[in-house]
């Protein structure tokens, strides 16, 4: 045969999934988005299309929904790995899954004083609105016997108004950029970060504990960084989390430096004292880096936009 297979996989993407767990009148909302990817003995399927191996797509969708009504979800990261569980040890011919999950969250609206009043309580508890900022991110990879959790979150958008410069960079020909000792840092923060539990027997991380941990570390390093460059704090922020979350070893961050240029208010008969900004969209320097325990392997892929 002139040619071969190459690496394939298969499965349901991006299926839609919003759980209500009802606790009397407080509701709780998991909304996520599961994509699932299987791969193992799946030759024929390919060559002759013979679909003897083949768990029908649908049939890993169904599973999603299902899995959340029977076991619940209490974390993206549990419920990624019950599926792929299910997946590698259920189907004989399936050696790997790999789960993305996107969680989106919903935070509870706060009621009126009046109406609170009128319904004795602080809040309701069964409206919310999504939250306007990051979106959660894990996937999770079995093959029967590791697992791989790499976690994270996208478009989580910071912004320092001062206590950021940028001065004493290589200066050639082309070099136009003026010095900056005060100026605005600001970025959308994307960021995946790989836990070292790799073994179902061990203890399991709290994923929910772990996230928000990490968020905040993150942030912190980020507001608390007086920084010389953007390259400068992104270090920071992984140091943080490597440095406070034993359960992660490996963190990388790309993040777009979201470039405000001061508003020449001259011609106008303006000064501008570091108040008036133009917020540029692109083009956007990209700074990506990953931070590592020391000792410990790069795993994340260096271009993780798919990840
Ligand atoms: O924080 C920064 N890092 C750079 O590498 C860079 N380059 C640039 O033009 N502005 C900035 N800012």
């Amino acid at each position: 045969m002139p040619t071969i297979l190459g690496q394939n996989q298969y499965g349901k993407a991006e299926n839609r999934v919003v759980k209500i767990t009802r606790d009397g009148a407080t509701h709780h909302i998991k909304d996520l988005n599961v994509s699932v990817a299987l791969s193992g003995d799946m030759d024929e399927v390919h060559y002759s299309g013979s679909n003897a191996n083949v768990l029908p797509t649908d049939t890993t969708k169904n599973t999603v929904f299902a899995f959340a009504k029977e076991y619940g979800i209490e974390s993206a990261e549990q419920f990624g790995i019950h599926l792929a569980r299910h997946f590698v040890t259920s189907q004989e011919p399936i050696h790997q899954a790999r789960i993305r999950i996107e969680e989106y969250s919903w935070e509870r609206i706060e009621t009126s004083d009046a109406n609170s009043k009128f319904i004795g309580a602080d809040e309701v508890k069964h409206s919310f609105v999504r939250k306007g900022q990051e979106t959660r991110l894990t996937q999770i990879t079995y093959d029967g016997e590791k697992w791989e959790v790499v976690s994270g979150l996208k478009d989580l958008v910071v912004m320092n108004s001062t206590n950021s410069e940028f001065w004493g960079y290589v200066k050639d020909k082309y070099t136009t950029l003026q010095e900056a000792y005060d100026r605005i840092l600001a970025t959308q923060v994307s960021s995946r970060w790989r836990f070292n539990w790799t073994d179902d027997e061990q203890k399991m991380p709290n994923w929910e504990k772990s996230y928000e941990q990490t968020r905040k570390h993150m942030l912190q390093a980020f507001a608390e960084t007086y920084s010389l460059s953007l390259q400068q704090t992104l270090y920071q922020m992984g140091a943080r989390i490597i440095n406070n979350r034993s359960e992660i070893d490996e963190v990388r961050f790309s993040l777009p430096n979201k470039h405000h240029f001061l508003v020449d208010l001259e011609p106008f008969g303006l000064k501008n004292d570091n108040e008036v900004y133009f917020a540029a969209d692109r083009p956007y320097g990209l700074i990506e880096a990953t931070i590592l325990r020391d000792g410990c392997e790069a795993r994340i892929p260096v271009d993780m936009t798919n990840l």
